[in-house]
């Protein structure tokens, strides 16, 4: 029965907004201090700036852009002059509040946390958290740099640091209440992508908010953090350290394998992690685009007797839903196959442009909801019934307010949590600040399944 705006920003504001930054005494910048409690004004290099970021159209890049006149722009190349955006901007600018577009929204005992993907200079933190507690009743809340502002910082002199994090795109909280997620060591500003240090998976306590752990991805696995948009975690709660982290990435179509317990990792390649050329024509947010972004979306089945699970996975430009088991995916050696026989399936297609983001499997009701770029809103299926497309259910559609959904995810209370960053028209064309472009949604399950034919 549809899902509840809890949310919504014209522009995204911080409690720390940057102008305050971390000083040798250890002070973390955690936000919400005062300015002058421990902190030292920021050097005057300011952030990074590279010139064409501010001068000028951006070169073209590979992925186009067809506007209904047919012209072709290249991804990220604005229609109007990028500078016209920051008429007021000063490149030394820490926080440019049209640059700030959220990307993940996960929920986990009281905080939601919120990220903010670096693909502009301005970006304060770029993993966040919303007090609900304290700040939940505000229609536009603050963020709280997470697990601490220190950790966000990006130092304009030295922004290589282990120690931090460069860009966030999505997060998950795993059955050991730890919070999982890539940092792409990438500032991905347009036409000056710049990989400062190698993409790393990072696994954080949520119990006191310190950092478990920090596997920086090797070379031989990918050069690139940039196509590292999601992340799942395949892990039985009485056996917190043999955790499997399975990570779509849509640049290179491959589906790498974390294990914790040997802090190795592996890369498998399929023809079905490729994009679908006709699934790649898509018209969000009044945008008419191309995109080829492959598989993207990785969802976790029940436990089958064997203890192993059904992984659903899908790439985002395509229709096709797809599955493998997990027992295949947690073997090395099955990796470095060069046939995989029938171990990854095609399930079918979930229907006419039903080109999906982030999908999200409910344990308890068996249901995979998905985030649906095309139709503006909340798709479902049943996993207990045929997979068909007269299977899958339409959850909400608002093509004003849901504008590209881009996370959806499922918490521990039986709540379905959905950001829609309006994404496609602040890459082809300009956000309008003064009308609400980001907002989060939230339902039970059983409520949002309720009158679709995804009910139990
Ligand atoms: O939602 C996402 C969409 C894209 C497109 C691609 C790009 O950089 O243009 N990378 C993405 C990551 C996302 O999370």
């Amino acid at each position: 029965d549809g899902m509840i705006e809890v949310f919504g920003w014209k522009q995204m504001d911080f409690y720390n907004r940057g102008d305050r930054v971390p000083n040798e005494n250890g002070n973390r910048g955690d936000g919400g201090g005062a300015v002058g409690d421990g902190y030292k004004k920021r050097p005057p290099s300011g952030t990074i700036v590279f010139p064409d970021q501010l001068h000028g159209l951006l070169e073209s890049d590979k992925r186009s852009k067809r506007t209904v006149d047919k012209r072709i722009t290249s991804r990220d190349d604005p229609l109007i002059n990028i500078e016209s955006r920051f008429q007021n901007a000063d490149t030394n600018d820490s926080y440019i509040p049209y640059n700030n577009v959220p990307m993940g929204a996960t929920h986990y005992k009281g905080r939601l946390f919120v990220t903010m993907p670096r693909r502009r200079i301005g970006i304060p933190s770029t993993l966040n958290y919303i007090d609900l507690l304290k700040d939940g009743k505000q229609y536009s809340p603050k963020l709280h740099a997470y697990p601490d502002f220190e950790t966000n910082y990006l130092n304009p002199n030295f922004p290589a640091n282990p120690k931090r994090i460069i860009s966030v795109y999505r997060t998950t909280v795993d059955a050991c209440k730890r919070l999982w997620f890539i940092d792409t060591g990438m500032l991905e500003y347009p036409d000056n992508r710049t990989q400062v240090q190698r993409p790393a998976i990072w696994v954080i306590d949520l119990s006191n908010d310190q950092v478990l752990h920090r596997f920086e991805i090797p070379e031989s696995i990918v050069d690139t953090g940039r196509g590292l948009a999601s992340i799942a975690v395949d892990v039985f709660e009485r056996a917190c350290n043999e955790a499997f982290a399975y990570i779509p990435d849509l640049l290179y179509r491959q589906l790498y394998v974390f294990s914790l317990n040997d802090n190795r990792m592996w890369a498998f390649s399929h023809n079905y992690f490729n994009f679908d050329p006709l699934g790649g024509d898509l018209q969000i947010g009044g945008q008419t685009f191309r995109w080829d972004d492959g598989i993207f979306s990785i969802t976790l089945g029940s436990y089958a007797p064997d203890g192993y699970r059904t992984v659903y996975f899908h790439p985002m430009a395509s229709n096709t839903e797809f599955e493998v088991d997990s027992s295949v995916l947690q073997n090395e050696a099955n990796a470095a196959r060069s046939d995989h026989g029938n171990d990854f399936r095609p399930l079918g297609s979930r229907g006419d442009n039903h080109q999906s983001t982030m999908h999200s499997y409910d344990q308890k009701s068996g249901i995979i909801f998905y985030a649906e770029i095309q139709r503006n809103g909340i798709g479902c299926w049943n996993t207990n019934k045929p997979f068909s497309a007269q299977n899958h259910g339409t959850v909400a559609q608002d093509a004003q307010r849901m504008i590209y959904p881009s996370d959806l995810t499922i918490d521990d209370e039986d709540n379905i949590w959905m950001m829609t960053n309006s994404m496609p028209i602040f890459i082809y064309s300009t956000l309008d600040p003064n009308v609400v472009n980001f907002r989060v949604w939230k339902q039970n399950v059983n409520e949002a399944a309720k009158n679709t034919v995804c009910a139990p």
